[in-house]
């Protein structure tokens, strides 16, 4: 279990992690999301006891990082993949990091064919790809077959195939009961990775919660509808107190939104009106993400078009969320 207490850190007069508190539980992938400065490396590295907080708690099964007894054996991490000596083989530079953690041989071949390097583990480091870099960084992190993975955007750099992987590979190492804690600012990505979710804009928490109720509160729920009698049906609907997009061509699909998918039959059927399509659909939830984190992005169009795509109230919108209170200055 990995555990933060009111944690803070500050840069400066610059607040990086601002009295941040969660656990992440064993058994599940937890995201950690947020935009671009949002704190996660910073609070990840405080984690490690790589920086100290300047108020807070950070521990690791109960302890802190520094009094743990073998903490690469607890604790695997990838924080900065290409913190590699460039000029070593891949296979020298595990061979290295195995010794110091006093890891056999048999357990190095094993990891180095758990992240596919196989073929060029007797290459140079220094001329991977991305992507391969981050695959070494992986097999780094597992090196001492640690119950606890902190992995700071592992996605970066992966192509589709990669993406696929290490989404597979964290999810299996979840269910043999390891605790998964994964940073990104790719919500999407997310959704389909991460089991559990903490969410966080300029140091503060925006959102703890399951990443299910999260999707389900998050995004607006809406219905494509297609009938041939378009304006009857709108009339039908709005006066029934639901929004009514049409579509932007003459025949083309109606939006509806504030009326679920059995209600906008009924009443069509009530009419004797034909329909010839009605999808349920759920908004984007990246736009979601964006709305949520509008006011916290530290880079970039604070304006978010998107964002207002979907119309979400902020924080007070999402389960587990934050009051936002000073958090919405985030
Ligand atoms: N060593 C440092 N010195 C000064 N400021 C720092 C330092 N490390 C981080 N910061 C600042 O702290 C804030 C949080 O940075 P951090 O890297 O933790 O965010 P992040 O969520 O990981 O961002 P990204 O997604 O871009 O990696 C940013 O404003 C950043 O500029």
């Amino acid at each position: 279990m990995i555990e933060a207490e009111n944690l803070t850190k500050r840069y400066g007069d610059r607040l990086a992690v601002d009295d941040l508190s969660f656990t992440v539980h064993p058994g599940r992938v937890t995201g950690f999301l947020g935009p671009n400065g949002a704190g996660k490396s910073t609070t990840m590295r405080l984690l490690l006891g790589l920086d100290r907080p300047h108020r807070g708690d950070a521990r690791i099964h109960g302890r802190h990082y520094r009094d743990l007894h073998e903490p690469l054996r607890v604790v695997g991490a990838l924080l900065e993949a290409r913190a590699v000596h460039t000029g070593r083989s891949a296979y020298n530079h595990l061979r290295c990091l195995a010794q110091t953690q006093g890891v056999g041989r048999k357990r190095l071949d094993e990891v180095i064919e758990l992240v596919g390097l196989t073929g060029v583990a007797r290459k140079r480091a220094g001329g991977f790809s991305l992507g391969m870099g981050q695959r070494l960084g992986i097999a780094a992190a597992l090196l001492g077959d640690p119950s606890i993975l902190i992995l700071d955007e592992p996605v970066n750099g992966l192509d589709p195939e990669g993406i696929v992987w290490i989404r597979t590979l964290m999810q299996r190492l979840a269910a043999e009961g390891r605790t998964v804690f994964v940073s990104s600012h790719l919500m999407n990505e997310m959704a389909v990775t991460a089991d559990h979710l903490i969410v966080i804009g300029r140091g503060k928490l925006i959102a703890d919660c399951s990443t299910e109720e999260f999707i389900e509160r998050s995004t607006e729920k809406m219905v494509v509808v297609r009938t041939p009698e378009a304006e009857r049906l709108t009339g039908l609907l709005t006066a029934e107190g639901a929004t009514v997009v049409p579509g932007a061509e003459p025949g083309a699909p109606l939006t509806v939104t504030h009326m679920e998918a059995p209600r906008v039959g009924e009443l069509a059927a009530a009419e004797g009106l034909v329909l010839h399509e009605l999808t349920p659909r759920r908004g984007s939830l990246e736009a979601a993400f964006m709305e949520l984190t509008r006011e916290s992005v530290e880079y970039g169009d604070t304006a978010g078009g998107a964002a207002a795509a979907a119309g979400l109230d902020g924080a007070a919108a999402i389960p587990g969320a934050v009051p936002a209170q000073e958090g919405k200055t985030r």
